[in-house]
Formats: C-alpha cells, sequence, structure tokens
C-alpha cells in the first residue's frame, strides 16, 4: 500500500493527523519509541475510540507536564532532531523549521531565536515526530491531501484573540503553496502544526489520486461541531494495479507566444513554479506567419490549482488564450531519507530504478568539504545504500 490520501474537509491539527494514522493501522508502540527516542520524558500518547458527528474514529490524546508559557524554535528543533530512525527526525524538524520561518515572519523575529507558545509546547514534538514515525511505520507511503477547510471565528491565544484562520496556519500553508478552501464553520480547523505537517508530507494537493481502497482511517479532532463530524479522513490503497506507479490526474496549460522577450519568460517559469505548478517549460517553435515564437507549458493539479495558473499565465504573457489538456500523470514511488556525509546533512530521492542525493545539498556539502561533487553525492548513495565504500569517481 502506497498511497495516502487525506480529506481535511473539517480542517486538520496534528492530533487530527495521528488519529487518523493510528486509525490506519500505524502502530501506537512505534509511534511511542520514535518519541521517547528524542529523550522528551513527562508525556504520554494514548489513543481513544471516540464517535465524533457520527463517525467512529480515533482520538489521539497527548498530555504533557509541560508548564512553559513560551520556548524557542532552537529547543523544538534539537529536540525532535535526536528521533529514532533518522527520516523521521528529518521529516519532524522540517515541520518545526517551517513553524519557525512562519511565525519569524509573522513576529518580525529570527526563525532561529523566535519564540512559540501554545505551538512550542513539547506536544509540538509529538505531534510531528509521531506523525513522521506512523507514516514511516506504514511503509512511507506517498501521501496526497484535498484542500483543507479553514473555518472562521477567532482564537485565543498568548498573542491576545487571533483571527481564524490564525496567521501561522495562513503563512504555513502559502509556504507549502497549499490551496485551501474556506468552510462555514465558526472555530479553527487548521492548526498550525495540522497546516506544518501538511506542507512537509504532501506531496500534491487535489482530488483522489486514482488507488484501490486498502484501509479508511478516522481521526479526530477535540471539539466536537454542531452538525459537522469535526474528523480527518484518510485513505490507505494501492496504486492501480499493474505497476507500483501512481495515475495522477493532472493538466496540461499551453500558449505560443511570439511578442514575449526571453526576460519576461525567464521570469514567468519561477513565478509559476512559485505558485504550485508541478513544472513549466518553454519550447521554441515556428508558428502561423513563420514566425519564431516559444510555447509555454505547465502542469498543473486539476481544478483550482489549475485555474489560477492558468491566470498566471495570460496575465504575464499577455497571451489571449491557452489551450487545457486533461492528463494522467504516471508517477513511480519514491521515497526521502537523509543521510550524513563527513557532518553534512543530504537529501537522497530513491525510485524503484535507483536513488538520487539532491543536487543542491550535495554542492553545498562539496562546497564546504573541498571535495569533488561527484565524489560527495557517491559518498551520499553509499550512505544511503548502507553501504561502507563507494566508487571512487572516475577521472
Ligand atoms: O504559539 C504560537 S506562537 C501561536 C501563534 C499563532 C499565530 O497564528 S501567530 C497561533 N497560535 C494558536 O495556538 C494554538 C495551538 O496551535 P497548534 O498548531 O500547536 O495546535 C492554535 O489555536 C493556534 O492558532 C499559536
Ligand atoms: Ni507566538
Amino acid at each position: 500500500m502506497n498511497l495516502i490520501w487525506l480529506n481535511p474537509f473539517s480542517g486538520i491539527s496534528g492530533d487530527m493527523l495521528l488519529g487518523a494514522l493510528l486509525d490506519l493501522g500505524a502502530p501506537l508502540d512505534d509511534i511511542r519509541a520514535a518519541v521517547a527516542s528524542t529523550g522528551l520524558t513527562g508525556w504520554e500518547l494514548t489513543a481513544e475510540r471516540v464517535v465524533n458527528g457520527g463517525i467512529a474514529a480515533t482520538h489521539a490524546r497527548t498530555a504533557t507536564t509541560d508548564t512553559a508559557t513560551h520556548r524557542s524554535a532552537a529547543a523544538l528543533l534539537e529536540m525532535v532532531s535526536r528521533a529514532e530512525p533518522a527520516p523521521v527526525a528529518a521529516a519532524a524538524r522540517r515541520a518545526v523549521t517551517a513553524i519557525a520561518e512562519a511565525e519569524g515572519t509573522l513576529h518580525d523575529q529570527d526563525p532561529a531565536t523566535v519564540h512559540l507558545h501554545e505551538i512550542g509546547g513539547w506536544d509540538t514534538v509529538i505531534d510531528t515526530v509521531g506523525a513522521a514515525a506512523a507514516l514511516h511505520a506504514l511503509g512511507g507511503p506517498r501521501l496526497s491531501s484535498a484542500p483543507p477547510a479553514l473555518g472562521t471565528g477567532s482564537v485565543r491565544t498568548r498573542h491576545g484573540v487571533m483571527p481564524s484562520p490564525a496567521p501561522a496556519t495562513m503563512a504555513l500553508l502559502a509556504a507549502a503553496g497549499a490551496p485551501a478552501v474556506g468552510a462555514d464553520v465558526p472555530f479553527e480547523t487548521v492548526t498550525p502544526t495540522g497546516a506544518a505537517l501538511l506542507g512537509v508530507h504532501a506531496e500534491r494537493f487535489g482530488p483522489m489520486p486514482a488507488m484501490t481502497l486498502r484501509r479508511i482511517g478516522y481521526g479526530a479532532g477535540t471539539k466536537e461541531f454542531p452538525g459537522r463530524a469535526n474528523v480527518l479522513p484518510a485513505v490507505l490503497g494501492d496504486a492501480p494495479s499493474g505497476s507500483d506507479a501512481a495515475h495522477l490526474p493532472q493538466e496540461l496549460l499551453e500558449t505560443n507566444v511570439d511578442d514575449v522577450t526571453g526576460e519576461v519568460l525567464g521570469h514567468l517559469l519561477g513565478v509559476l513554479l512559485a505558485a504550485g505548478a508541478a513544472d513549466a517549460w518553454i519550447t521554441p517553435v515556428v508558428m502561423k506567419k513563420n514566425r519564431p515564437a516559444h510555447t509555454v507549458h505547465v502542469l498543473a493539479d486539476p481544478g483550482a490549482p489549475a485555474d489560477r495558473l492558468a491566470e498566471l499565465l495570460l496575465r504575464e504573457t499577455g497571451s489571449l488564450g491557452l489551450r487545457r489538456s486533461p492528463l494522467t500523470k504516471l508517477a513511480l514511488p519514491r521515497r526521502t531519507a537523509e543521510v550524513d556525509v563527513r557532518g553534512h546533512r543530504i537529501r537522497v530521492k530513491a525510485g524503484p530504478h535507483g536513488a538520487k542525493p539532491e543536487h543542491d545539498d550535495v554542492a553545498a556539502a562539496a562546497a564546504a568539504l573541498g571535495a569533488p561533487l561527484r565524489a560527495v553525492a557517491d559518498e551520499a548513495r553509499a550512505a544511503f545504500h548502507g553501504s561502507t565504500t563507494f566508487d571512487a569517481p572516475s577521472d
């Protein structure tokens, strides 16, 4: 089972995601062991069967003896970095880093030293490490999600009364390029931790990919909303039979332009990718009236994301029209891990046909070590495969 799809129609928080993954079969002991490996003390994580809005679900209850009213992001990072196994620590670190960067922006402070209040509680360690450990225990399935539903109203925080969606939640969703929808619910439905976990673990946002549904789970929220189940549905399943590949619905947007400069086209690619395009590229063509021109191609998740990118494409090129074609993207299963190469962390993405170290990480490590790029890449691959020796780079 290599796919998970979430449907945060009533939002998502750390404990809702934990509850949903427990409900899908992630062993509670594995989650507890990962949290314990951080060295955190004075905490408890239990899984309770509840019925919320008529739906039987698992409520992940976290309790700590934490009395701090605020904590530095650095302290949280240090704690989650100790988690075992390494990929769990890496994912938790990415979630805490995203929270710190959002808070740093919001409070105009250095993310490294920004103080977190409610989010700075040790339960954030349990949420971020626990969610990563649960996904690891489920075999590292590729996770996608429907756009999370954002309630309204306000929340009381140590900053005072904040709007819902909370500023941190909106900052995190924006940073992740995650589409969201509004929910007519006068409550906070998506918490900053929930938004951070979506940003780290969701490879894409959109409708459920083609998959055979094997397990259905529900993670319960703490609150009961009148007339709405406050649960997070999660589906664990297999990519269509015959291959491990997932067949993901996508849209291809294209337009031909013969009056747009290279500067604008170069700028346009960056704008499209920053706006969440799955990919974007430009091909030279000769079009009507034998004019040299360019075709701009954009791969988008269907629906609202594609609409938004279409609008951007027309706005930036001035083109009066574009073509939209439904596609099916065949995506092989992949997983990302982090390895250590002489004290430098390098992400490695692996698929069925090999593993590839992240070039930017390799380049940074090579520069710091004064070592050949290929040698560092080979060391990263060797570390990923657990071997202690690796081929010397061919001249
Ligand atoms: O702790 C901090 S700094 C904090 C900031 C913000 C901002 O939007 S800024 C909001 N909150 C609220 O605290 C609770 C807990 O969030 P979790 O992600 O830890 O579940 C939630 O209501 C946030 O909106 C805290
Ligand atoms: Ni704060």
